[in-house]
């Protein structure tokens, strides 16, 4: 009969593999460093963040995991690796709609890890300010949510803007109800939260806490400061924000719709590198008259490039007159949405690529 290994000599073991990962985590960082000195020597005002060369890396090593490592945590850890060393070849400044706790917040780290400095700003618009003063390296802003559809403040902010989109994030909102250690839900009077997530956990909130008052907060992570002020308050925020603000998880994932996810985008100074799966969004201002949209859809349709969305807002110019964003799978490098492209700028008022980047493929968690 074969002895089984002994506690101590298995931990001994793994006291020996994390040595050879550490040592290899150090050699790798070393050699970031040198990537981050190559590109500041190439340009000063070079991008040190690489989305695309992230996303080839990850898909490579998720591919090649023969296991018993769990594999989305393969992904978790790497992108926490890029992150730190990233921040040893530039400290990233990521400004995004906070406070601290909020689902933009989640975004902002899952693309760019633990190690960036975070910036959270009171509202969408200062999000692009802050980039455009150059007060933040990037910006993470919500652009649409599977419930409640688009987020009108985030388009409007790109009419006026010179910044890119470099990146889109999927991600998966799980709402949570939080309350205050030692309070359980009989308790609850009060239920704080952004009118977006009362209204998404519409029906948990009726079935569970129906004598509750609802009260509306500017954000999730305020409503679960504000429960945690209140001695018969709860809120509905992100687990995170539990962790933030001191309030214990009493359920998760009360949202009606189960499969509930956001889109969010990221702002920088110009767009990504081409991947082979990318989107462009397009600002296009139509002129006036019949079939105006129409033009603005041939040149796309002909060349069998998809137009994932299509949006208009008023522009606040003139009476009456809107601009389209328009999703369109493909980069703007690419020969065929190139082509595409110069056929639009004769057939509307004016267009803008507001960013190619790498399309997400899956919904975060
Ligand atoms: O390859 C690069 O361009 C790097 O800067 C290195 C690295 C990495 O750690 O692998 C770090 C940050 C970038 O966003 C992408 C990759």
């Amino acid at each position: 009969m074969t002895e089984l290994p002994s506690l101590p000599g298995l931990r001994q073991a793994i006291d020996a593999v994390d040595d050879q990962v550490l040592a290899l985590l150090n050699r790798r960082a070393a050699l970031a460093g040198e990537v981050g000195r190559l590109k500041a020597a190439a340009a000063p005002e070079a991008l040190f963040h690489a989305p695309a060369r992230e996303r080839e890396v990850l898909a490579r090593l998720e591919a090649a995991s023969p296991g018993p490592f769990p594999a989305p945590a393969v992904r978790t850890v790497f992108q926490e690796i890029m992150s730190a060393c990233l921040s040893l070849e530039k400290p990233l400044r990521v400004a995004f709609l906070g406070p601290e706790g909020t689902f933009t917040h989640l975004a902002a780290r899952h693309q760019f890890g633990g190690s960036s400095q975070s910036l959270p700003q009171g509202t969408i618009q200062a999000v692009f300010q802050a980039v455009e003063r150059q007060r933040a390296d990037y910006g993470v802003v919500p652009v649409e949510n599977a419930t409640e559809g688009a987020v009108d403040s985030t388009l409007d902010a790109f009419l006026d803007s010179p910044l890119a989109i470099c990146a889109e994030i999927l991600l998966a909102v799980d709402q949570a109800l939080l309350l205050r250690p030692g309070l359980d839900l009989a308790g609850v009077r009060r239920v704080y939260s952004h009118p977006q997530a009362l209204g998404q956990c519409r029906r948990w909130l009726e079935t569970h806490l129906s004598g509750a008052d609802r009260i509306e907060a500017p954000s999730t992570s305020e409503a679960a400061r504000l429960a945690r002020e209140d001695a018969e308050g709860a809120a509905v925020a992100s687990e995170l924000a539990a962790d933030l603000f001191g309030l214990r998880v009493a359920e998760t994932k009360i949202q009606d719709l189960a499969a509930n996810a956001t889109r969010f985008l990221v702002l920088g100074p110009k767009s990504a590198e081409p991947t082979g799966r990318d989107r462009t969004t397009l600002l296009a201002m139509a002129q006036d008259g019949p079939g105006a949209l129409l033009r603005l859809l041939e040149p796309l349709a002909r060349r069998g490039l998809n137009l994932s969305r299509i949006q208009s807002r008023p522009t606040r110019r003139k009476l009456w007159e809107y601009a389209f964003f328009l999703d369109v799978e493909g980069h703007a490098e690419e020969p065929s949405m190139a082509e595409a492209l110069v056929e639009l700028r004769g057939a509307c008022a004016s267009l803008k690529v507001l960013g190619s980047y790498p399309r997400a493929m899956e919904v975060a968690r």
